[in-house]
């Protein structure tokens, strides 16, 4: 069984994308299996490795609306190892075409329970929101893993975000775990970094991951070319620490297959 991982935060452009496409070529990279499912109607994930949108007849919608095997759907990408379950804008109409249908939060973790024992991860990028596409993200997962951008406010909106977690674990999934906030887009020359560093890790406590994302330009220019960082540029400081993030994620354990 794959090790199934929901990044989420509802704040928008906090790095949840580039951490989904990042942590999840960087673990194909160390020879694990990864299936990357993009719940975000922007399909940000999808163009980011390399899949163009316009060529999808098929995707999570269909899954998710229409009970569509997750098999047909998923589609290989230019990583070795790095599967995708993409998103296209149709999926903007789930939200709302869920909300009378029977067992609606349940239905991404039986779509991918017919799939789970061919990864030995599953990495979800959910969209900036809390309804049901990422409270069906949640439900599916092991452990949800917060971005959360080293500027002013960026606690705000997190007890929110924790009230849900809290929610799905008392009603839908009492295995999920917190199994970390990731600092992203640090920007070491400032004060303010080090600050909200300080004020996530005292509130937090151990479940701040040792590696922290810095701002990196070539991590910005990766999605325009459809590559993950390891591809696009491998010896920039981006790709170097998105594998020590893999590692790090490796090593907090995976599920024993
Ligand atoms: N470490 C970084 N260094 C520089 N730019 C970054 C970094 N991480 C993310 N970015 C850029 O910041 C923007 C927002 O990042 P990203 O798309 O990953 O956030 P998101 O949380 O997925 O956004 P949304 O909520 O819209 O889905 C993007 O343009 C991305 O390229
Ligand atoms: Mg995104």
């Amino acid at each position: 069984m794959a090790k199934t991982i929901a990044i989420a935060n509802q704040k928008g452009g906090v790095g949840k994308t580039t951490t989904s496409v990042n942590l999840g070529a960087c673990l194909a990279y160390f020879g694990k299996k990864v299936l990357l499912v993009d719940i975000d109607p922007q399909g940000n994930a999808t163009s980011g490795v390399g899949v163009d949108k316009g060529d999808i007849d098929q995707c999570i919608y269909n899954v998710l609306v229409d009970d569509a095997e997750v098999k047909d759907i998923i589609l290989e990408t230019i990583c070795e190892g790095l599967h995708i379950l993409p998103s296209t804008i149709q999926l903007a109409g789930a939200e709302i075409e869920l909300v009378p249908t029977i067992s609606r939060e349940v239905r991404l973790k039986r779509a991918l329970s017919s799939v789970s024992s061919q990864y030995d991860f599953i990495i979800i990028d959910c969209p900036p929101s809390l309804g049901l596409l990422t409270i069906n993200s949640l439900t599916a997962a092991d452990a949800v893993l917060i971005p959360v951008q080293c500027e002013y406010y960026a606690l705000e909106g997190l007890s929110q975000l924790l009230n849900t977690v809290r929610l799905v674990q008392k009603h839908l999934n009492t295995d999920l775990t917190i199994d970390g906030v990731l600092l992203t887009m640090l920007d070491a020359r400032t004060n303010l970094g080090i600050q909200v560093i300080e004020e996530v890790k005292k509130y937090f406590q151990d479940k701040v991951y040792t590696t922290i994302i810095p701002r990196n330009v070539r991590l910005s220019e990766a999605p325009s070319h459809g590559k993950p960082i390891i591809i696009y540029d491998p010896k920039s400081r981006g790709a170097e620490v998105y594998l020590e993030l893999a590692k790090e994620v490796i090593g907090s354990g995976e599920r024993v297959r």
